[in-house]
């Protein structure tokens, strides 16, 4: 039996996914592995046994991924998986930051239901009046899943759109509408754009990517969207260029005592994922990893070791090792193998960064001796025998 752990709800329609070999369980410390939301993981020590984490979702930054690498532990997380929902949300941001709809339904609130309402309203509307975004110049920064989404439907809303991704992969730019412009100086978007919306992962490299500089060349009265992380914006920046309009909104999904006292600001509980869809889509994807995982061994859409698929173990056995990047792994674990008189019948080895992982399939039966020969060469952070 295999154990799973929630650390935060995950939707029943993807729990459902996991076979009859696996149980929740009741501890952390008692699972296989853990899915997770938002949860942040930075201070949570995990038990030896957990071998996998699961985001059920895209960002991983509440996730030690170092760490973690280096105890043996692949992290997934679920690219695309909740993409159309954070696109829908970026739309529906650009609306409301364009009229004042909010303002107008909470000052209906606030009348009272008298005869006259209507007329009152009529007399009172021009005061939520705005734009159309049809027309306008959209800049997405980060054409990922989420961006090329909000690209291809902004197109389709009769804006013209901008695109800007300096790492852009393959299949995003099959994905993209030929109509967006391309764009690879990112002063161009600041320069041009009526609504910038930001959609790349928080890293090192980008936290506070839009601060006072950036926003110093913007359009005045842009409308800039943030769904994608509160730390990519210098916040303290932003209230400044709120105070003056420079900024005429700031539409984000997350939030902060910063953002919550600021002028002109539409903050949305963290709601970009938060879809029936979308929350299935990423706990049936997240459950499928692990099973894979922990079934066969085979890595799909993990953030901190390489993609490795050695398909269904045919052989006697399957021995899995999480190592360090470094030259002569591979020859010190064909010499363990082989002085055992373990015959390798199929090897694959892939790295990402400074990790590698390596899938032996056997033909005889691997012992627990063999194992623990492996486990003790240096730079070897976990073997797991999985068949
Ligand atoms: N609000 C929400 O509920 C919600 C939901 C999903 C994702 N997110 C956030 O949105 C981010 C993006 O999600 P995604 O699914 O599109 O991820 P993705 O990995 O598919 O796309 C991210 C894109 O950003 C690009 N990028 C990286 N650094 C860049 C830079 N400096 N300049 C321009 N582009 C850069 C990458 O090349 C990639 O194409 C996630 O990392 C997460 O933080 C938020
Ligand atoms: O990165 C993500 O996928 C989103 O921020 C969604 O987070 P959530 O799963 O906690 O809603």
């Amino acid at each position: 039996m295999y154990g799973y752990y929630c650390l935060n709800p995950i939707s029943q329609v993807g729990l459902k996914e996991f076979s009859k070999k696996y149980e929740q369980a009741e501890l952390a410390e008692k699972a296989d592995a853990i899915l997770v939301r938002s949860a942040d993981m930075h201070q949570t020590e995990l038990a030896p046994g957990v071998a996998a984490v699961a985001r059920a979702g895209a960002g991983v930054n509440n996730i030690p991924l170092e760490q973690l690498a280096k105890k043996g532990v692949v992290v997934f997380n679920t690219p695309g998986a909740n993409a159309n929902g954070v696109k829908e949300m970026v739309l529906a941001g650009m609306l409301l930051a364009s009229r004042d709809i909010v303002g107008g339904i909470e000052w209906l609130k606030s009348q009272e239901p008298a005869e006259d309402l209507a007329k009152k309203a009529e007399k009172e509307k021009k005061k939520f009046a705005g734009c159309e975004i049809s027309g306008k110049k959209l800049g997405i920064i980060g054409l990922g899943a989420i961006g090329v989404k909000v690209a291809n439907a902004a197109v389709h809303l009769g804006m013209e759109v901008y695109g800007y991704d300096p790492f852009i992969s393959v299949d995003a730019a099959w994905n993209l509408s030929r109509s967006i412009h391309h764009i690879n100086d990112i002063a161009e978007i600041y320069r041009d754009c009526d609504y910038i919306t930001i959609h790349v992962p928080l890293l090192k490299t980008t936290k506070k990517m839009i601060g006072k500089e950036e926003i110093s060349h913007m359009k005045d009265g842009v409308v800039l969207l943030n769904f994608a992380r509160d730390l990519l914006v210098d916040e303290e920046a932003l209230c400044e260029a709120l105070e003056t309009g420079k900024v005429k909104k700031y539409v984000t999904d997350f939030a902060n005592p910063v953002v919550a006292k600021a002028p002109n600001t539409l903050v949305t509980p963290h709601l970009g994922a938060s879809t029936e869809e979308s929350e299935d889509n990423c706990a049936v994807m997240a459950v499928k990893q692990i099973m894979d995982y922990l079934e066969n061994g085979n890595i799909k859409n993990s953030v901190n070791y390489p993609d490795c698929d050695a398909g269904k173990c045919v052989d006697a056995g399957r021995i899995t090792i999480n190592h360090k990047n470094v030259p002569n792994m591979i020859s010190q674990f064909t010499k363990t193998l082989g002085d055992a008189g373990v015959n390798i019948a199929n090897m694959t080895n892939k790295s990402k960064g400074d990790y590698a992982y390596t899938m032996l399939d056997v033909t005889s039966p691997i012992d627990s001796q063999v194992a623990e020969a492996l486990r003790n060469i240096e730079h070897v952070y976990r073997v797991r025998v999985v068949k």
